[in-house]
Order: structure tokens, then C-alpha cells, then sequence
């Protein structure tokens, strides 16, 4: 079932003022506009001048290492902390003097979970709804449909604690679905999670994609943002380095296949001396060699070809973390 049931205007209904606070948007503009964002904390820029633009039902991510800057982005986006500088727009609306009423069509999925300890799983769904002054047999009936939807019908009057944490995760995103947003901003909606439970996450997200939600997510999971995101801009050091879809990005920035080479002990400075020539591009990691190549099985003859003998082959796929690497010479880690 949906879990929404507001009918999404035809975008030739979307010209009129938007929402109690007003503001008129234009029916292809961006839902998220930003150009030249700036988040400065003292002297320390986390975001430096970032330009993004979001369509109407996108799934558009933020992707990059810890401290690239996602995070206070989406804070920004999601009107809890002003920006510094630059323009931003969100639903056609100025976070500065119009922050409660784009709040009011956000749902927002934090990356720390903040439920109700003391409420019931439903409960905390109701109370939520509450606040967006939705009347308590309404809230009931939509906690019941959003529990179905995540999954959590028969956890509705456990308690939150002894969840587990994709539930309290599924739990989060539910509750961010409450007053039916036209945006969901999810910061890192899998970190912690175990594959079965980042999974489960998955699936129900990219159900409410289908549905056509539009949505943001930070990550700094390859897969995750190939799963999820249409498209997605890499974030380094506060700056944009690289955007679009995670395939296009693949495309552009990597080979089709890569070959992961292991030596034991011996010096992969050394290895990848020996390796000149073989592929198109050569990475030596700390642990490993990856040996860029369109045909990853030829490479890897090519190797042994040469007289070496890895204690480890692996050929695979590009994926972003081979983008990421190509673009800024580090390994995107926990
Ligand atoms: N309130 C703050 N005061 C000072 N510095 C901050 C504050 N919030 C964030 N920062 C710094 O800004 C930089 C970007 O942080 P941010 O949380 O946006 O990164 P991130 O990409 O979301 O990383 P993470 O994956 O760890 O959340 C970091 O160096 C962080 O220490």
C-alpha cells in the first residue's frame, strides 16, 4: 500500500503559492536549488560553495568520506542550521525566513535515531504526527498504514528499545513519512546496519522512489548509492568533485573491470613496477594492487603471464569506490 495518499499535483497546478508561508515555484523547478552554498563553522568551511538541483522526484544523493561535508548540507537543506552563504532554495521557498513552512513538507530521517523511548512503536508515529497538528484518529489510521509499509505491524504496541536497529531505522523512516512530504532527506539511512537489515532499508526506500517521492540521502556506501540514487554528486573536502548518475560516473572515471591483487609480503610498490603496461591504470593501496582493465580476466593471465604469482586475484566490476578513487587518490573508509 502507498503510504501516500495525497494526491501529488499535475505540475500545471504547482504555479500558485505553495504551501501557508507562500512562494510561488515554477512546475519544472527544482525542488532543491542551491548555487555557491557555503557552511562555515569559526574558520573552518565544511561546505565550499556547492551548486545542486534537484528534480521533482529524484533520488539524489550526497556521496563522500567522513567529514566531506554531506551532513552539514543536509542540515542545511533540511532548515536546522542556516547557511553562510550562497543562494538556497528548497520547494522555491528561503530557508531563512521561511524555515517552518518548508519543515512542514519535509519528512527527515536523521542519522542518529532519535525515537521515543517511553512510547510504543505506534505511538511514536501518532505523537509525531501530532506536531503536525494532524488530528489523532488520522494520525492512527496513517501510523497503521506507514507501520504496514515498513514492515512493523506486529512490533506497533512494543516498546522502541528492544528493536532492533533496522527496525528502529525502519521505524525512523516511517515516522519521516507522516506528514506525507514532498521531500524525504535521509542522512546515511543504513550506517550501523547489518546487510539483512540494510536490505530490508533498501527495499522499502526504493519502493517510495517508485512511488515517485522525491528523495536526498548521504552515504558513504558505494552500493548503497548505486542502489538508491538517480543521480549523485561526490563530495571532498566540502567541494563537489564529480556528478551524475552512479553508472555515467563509472563510465567516465573507471574501466568496466578491475583486478585486485594481493602479494603478501612482498613490496606492492615493487609488484606494481613489474605491472607497467597490463590495463589502463594501476592504484597500489596500502593492502592491495588494482589493476584497471576492460577484460579483467585478460589482465589477470596478463599477470601471471609476467612470471607473478599474487597470493590473491579478484576481478570485479567498477564500481564508485573506483570513481572516488580515480578522482581524489583515497579509498572512501568507515
Ligand atoms: N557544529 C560544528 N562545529 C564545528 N565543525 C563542524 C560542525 N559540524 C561539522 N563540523 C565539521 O565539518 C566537517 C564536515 O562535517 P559533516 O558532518 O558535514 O561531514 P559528513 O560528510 O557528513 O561526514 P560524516 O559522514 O562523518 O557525517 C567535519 O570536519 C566536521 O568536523
Amino acid at each position: 500500500m502507498s503510504p501516500f495518499r495525497r494526491p501529488r499535483p499535475a505540475p500545471d497546478q504547482v504555479t500558485g503559492p505553495v504551501g501557508a508561508t507562500g512562494g510561488a515555484q515554477a512546475p519544472d523547478a527544482p525542488m532543491i536549488h542551491a548555487r555557491g552554498l557555503v557552511k562555515r563553522f569559526g574558520d573552518f568551511t565544511a561546505v565550499n560553495g556547492i551548486d545542486v538541483d534537484v528534480a521533482r522526484g529524484e533520488s539524489f544523493g550526497f556521496l563522500g568520506p567522513n567529514g566531506a561535508g554531506k551532513s552539514s548540507t543536509m542540515r542545511m537543506i533540511g532548515c536546522v542550521s542556516q547557511p553562510t552563504g550562497g543562494v538556497l532554495r528548497i520547494l522555491g521557498m528561503d530557508p531563512r525566513r521561511q524555515g517552518t513552512g518548508i519543515r512542514a513538507r519535509l519528512g527527515v530521517c536523521p542519522q542518529q535515531d532519535s525515537l521515543d523511548p517511553e512510547l510504543s512503536v505506534k505511538e511514536n508515529l501518532v505523537s509525531y504526527a501530532r506536531f503536525f497538528g494532524i488530528p489523532r484518529r488520522v494520525a492512527k489510521a496513517k501510523a497503521d498504514e506507514l507501520l504496514e509499509f515498513v514492515q512493523l505491524t506486529e512490533r506497533a504496541d512494543s516498546k522502541v528499545e528492544p528493536l532492533s536497529g533496522g527496525m528502529k531505522r525502519r521505524l525512523t523512516i516511517a515516522r519521516a513519512l507522516v506528514n506525507d512530504p514532498d521531500i524525504v532527506l535521509l542522512d546515511e539511512p543504513t550506517t550501523g546496519l547489518d546487510p539483512q537489515a540494510r536490505h530490508l532499508v533498501w527495499e522499502r526506500l526504493f519502493r517510495l522512489k517508485q512511488q515517485g517521492v522525491t528523495l536526498v540521502l548521504t552515504t558513504h556506501y558505494m552500493d548503497e548509492a548505486e542502489q538508491l540514487c538517480d543521480r549523485l554528486v561526490v563530495m571532498d573536502g566540502g567541494k563537489i568533485v564529480a556528478e551524475d548518475s552512479p553508472r555515467a560516473l563509472i563510465e567516465r572515471y573507471s574501466t568496466r573491470e578491475v583486478v585486485e591483487l594481493r602479494f603478501g609480503a612482498a613490496s606492492l610498490e615493487d609488484m606494481a613496477g613489474k605491472l607497467a603496461g597490463l590495463g589502463e591504470r594501476i592504484e597500489v593501496l596500502p593492502d592491495r594492487i588494482l589493476l584497471y582493465a576492460f577484460d579483467g580476466d585478460e589482465a589477470a593471465e596478463a599477470v601471471t603471464g609476467r612470471g607473478l604469482t599474487p597470493s590473491g586475484t579478484l576481478v570485479r566490476r567498477s564500481t564508485l569506490e573506483d570513481v572516488f578513487l580515480h578522482l581524489t587518490g583515497r579509498t572512501l573508509v568507515d
